[in-house]
Formats: C-alpha cells, structure tokens, sequence
C-alpha cells in the first residue's frame, strides 16, 4: 500500500491551548480521507502542518513519502492545496490570479488555464477582481487553483464552504472523479457530515485536537443508532409501562417516547402488543435511524438539540 500522507504523533500547541494532539494516520494512495469535526477541533491546524506552514509540537509527518520540513522544496509541486482564504491576490483578476498559479507550476500551459477556468464554470467571471467574487466563486476559485498542475495529492480545508446546494454537488463529483478516475489522493476537512459522508472513503473525526474515530461509509451506517418512536394519547403512561418492563426510555421535546432498547427496535410489533394491552393503542410507532449530525454529537459527546 502507499500511503500518500502519515502522520506520527503529531501535535501543536499554542501556548497553553493543545490544538492537535498525538494525531498519527494514514491516507492511501486514490483515497478520499475526509477530516470531520466542530469549529475549533483542529483541522485547519493539521493541514497547515501537513502544508509546513506551521511548525509541529511534537511528531512528524510525510507527504508523498516526503518528510516534512520547513522550508523543504519538495514533495510541492505534486500537491494541490485550498487553505481558509481560497484567493491569494484580491486585488487581481481569475485569470490573472491563475496566471500566476501557473508560473508557480512550470509545466502548467496557458491552455491549462483556459481549461480551468471552463471546468470550474468561472468564464463569466475571469476578468473580476477576486476580492469581488462571492464566497462560493472565490471558493471555485481555489479548487481551481489547487488543481490547476494536475496534483497527485489535494489538501482542501473545508472545501465546499461558502457553496450552495448544487455548488457542494458539483465540487463532490469533481473530487470523486479526481480519485476515483485519475487517481488523485485527496485529504480534506469538513465539519458536515451529510457532505463526506456521500464522499469519502474514510472519515476521521476530530474533537478538541484528538482522532476520536476513523471508519468508512458502511461502517458508519452500522454505528447509526435506530430508535422506536412511540406516541399514544398518554405518553408518560407509556414510558413507565416500557421502564417497567426493563427497556429504557427517553422523551422528545414533543414529548413522544423514544426507545432505543434492541427489543422496542428490533420488535416493535411485541411493543405494539404490550401497548394495546395496557389500553394504550399506539397513534404513532416508527423505527428511526439516528440521522448523521445527531450521530456525531453523541459520538463527541454533546447532545443534539
Ligand atoms: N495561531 C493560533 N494561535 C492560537 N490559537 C490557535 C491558532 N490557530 C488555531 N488556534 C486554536 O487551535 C484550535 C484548533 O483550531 P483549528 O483552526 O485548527 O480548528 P478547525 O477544526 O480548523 O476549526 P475551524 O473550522 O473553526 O477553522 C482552536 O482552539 C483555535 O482557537
């Protein structure tokens, strides 16, 4: 296997705050490995130290089989990157700003830009001034600028921040055919999981600078809590006929009955039963899935509201 990027230990802190820490992974080659977690959690600060733009606390990292170094030459013109602020140069146009990427790339045609520029859909937009773009073509921009050389390896923060609907489709079925039908390597951060979840090949998540989790799409689906929701003309009677019988309960703001025990799942028809029996004819029962946000806040520990 090759792994495009790894990290051992890695760790930043500023001053006291432990922004990553202890951070060790590996992302294949062709892989989509998407970085999930809350404002804050350390994403940004891993790809800037994968990006030697920062300086790491302890551990080390490779890119391409490179180790990083500040001020290292290579593995750089093998890798694409979109960090924060997607435009390097508001006061200049798209395509002079895309110029300029190309100079940085010396085997990047003219037609390369030409190209970009109508792949990104920024043609009505090439002679604006960058600074003027709204957030979702600024963030065009950036992707455009990060694939403009035809990278080995993308390293996106957040990459589809800014985009409406139709905007995150077209930048995820821009990623998936970069790695899935050239072969491009692509690590980026997100904190939504509906979006990586449709994409990624492995989502680590990250809470308060630590890996908490790493698992693909199917594994994430099986870790997704179902639920029975109850309601009857009586829900606290019904709560305390299910606690009586040993399976836990909880409420919902609506005050419906939420039961996760893998009996109320699993046979919700022996619920219906014992619901009837006791005079409490369900109105509604339906197993439910956790959807992926709630999924996260239980995994982070927080309780989705
Ligand atoms: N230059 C800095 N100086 C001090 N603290 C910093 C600096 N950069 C980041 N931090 C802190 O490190 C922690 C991780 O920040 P980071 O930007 O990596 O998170 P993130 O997951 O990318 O979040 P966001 O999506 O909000 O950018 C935060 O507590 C942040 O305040």
């Amino acid at each position: 296997m090759n792994w495009n990027i790894e990290t051992h230990h890695l760790g930043k802190n500023f001053g006291k705050v432990i922004a990553v820490n202890d951070l060790s992974l590996k992302v294949a080659e062709g892989e989509i490995y998407a970085f999930l977690g809350l404002n804050g959690a350390g994403k940004t600060t891993t790809i800037r130290m994968l990006l030697a733009m920062i300086k790491p606390t302890n551990g080390s990292a490779s890119v391409l089989e490179t180790e990083i170094r500040m001020g290292c030459r290579r593995p750089w013109s093998d890798v694409g990157y979109s960090v924060e602020i997607p435009y390097a140069y508001p006061e200049l146009t798209v395509q002079e700003n895309l110029e300029i990427a190309r100079r940085l790339h010396p085997h990047t045609s003219k037609a390369q830009v030409k190209r970009t520029i109508e792949k990104f859909g920024l043609e009505e937009y090439a002679q604006r001034r960058a600074g003027t773009l709204s957030q979702g073509n600024a963030q065009r921009l950036g992707l455009a600028k990060a694939m403009l050389h035809n990278p080995k390896l993308l390293i996106l923060d957040e990459p589809a921040n800014g985009l409406d609907p139709a905007g995150i489709v077209e930048v995820r079925e821009l990623l998936l055919d970069m790695a899935h039908n050239h072969g491009v390597t692509v690590l980026m951060s997100s904190h939504i999981l509906a979006e990586v979840s449709r994409m990624a090949d492995r989502i680590g998540i990250i809470h308060k600078g630590n890996l908490l989790q790493e698992l693909n799409a199917a594994a994430l689906e099986a870790n997704r809590q179902k639920r029975l929701i109850i309601r009857t003309h009586d829900n606290e009677k019904a709560a305390v006929l299910l606690e009586s019988s040993g399976l836990w309960t909880d409420r919902l703001p609506d005050s419906s009955v939420v039961c996760a025990h893998p009996e109320c799942v699993n046979r919700p028809d022996q619920i219906a039963e014992k619901l009837v029996q006791a005079g409490l004819p369900p109105l509604h029962l339906a197993v439910e899935e956790e959807n992926l946000e709630e999924y996260f806040l239980r995994l982070v520990g927080m309780k989705a509201q």
